[in-house]
């Protein structure tokens, strides 16, 4: 099946961010492509990938970047199809200038922004197989069942507390 969740990332230093959102994706098992388009370092490129992204079959469009991180904006001003920003956590300032970067767009140009670093990680991976889910019985049924899952756990763990 091709990929519908286009899962892309400022820099190959966003990978340990980023997989985490892979990760829930093939948790899932929805086809997607991940790849390195950067607005600063590679704009045609970036340009290209959102413009065509609908046509090219993606549904949405996770995207991960630190510091100045225009890339979740940019791309979401190119396509109407849904924009996941996740603010990858930087090294000078913890990922607060990432997360302010993705988060205050101008209204008209939507951006769904998550927590900084992995949790925001897993939490796009999870938003996208929502946004899915909802025309999508299956997947509906499997996100009930990890959030069963994810309840017991931690009605456990009060468990350990001795
Ligand atoms: N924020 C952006 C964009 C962009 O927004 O287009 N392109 C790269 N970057 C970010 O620069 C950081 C450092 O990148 P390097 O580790 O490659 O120097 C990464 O977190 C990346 O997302």
């Amino acid at each position: 099946m091709s990929a519908i969740v286009s899962v892309i990332m400022g820099s190959t230093s966003d990978w340990s961010t980023m997989k985490e959102t892979c990760a829930i994706l093939d948790e899932f098992e929805v086809p997607y492509e991940k790849k390195v388009v950067s607005a600063h370092r590679t704009p045609d490129l970036m340009f290209e990938h959102a413009e065509n992204a609908r046509k090219n079959g993606f549904r949405i469009i996770i995207a991960g970047a630190g510091g100045a991180a225009h890339l979740p904006g940019m791309v979401a001003s190119k396509t109407t199809l849904p924009v996941i920003g996740v603010p990858v956590q930087s090294r000078a300032l913890s990922g607060l200038d990432s997360l302010l970067s993705i988060v205050q767009m101008p209204g008209g140009v939507p951006v769904a922004t998550t927590a900084i670093g992995s949790a925001g990680a897993v939490n796009a991976g999870l938003l996208a197989v929502e946004m899915l889910a909802m025309t999508d019985e299956t997947l509906a049924e499997r996100l009930e069942t990890r959030r069963e899952n994810l309840k017991k756990i931690v009605l456990e763990s009060s468990e350990k507390l001795v």
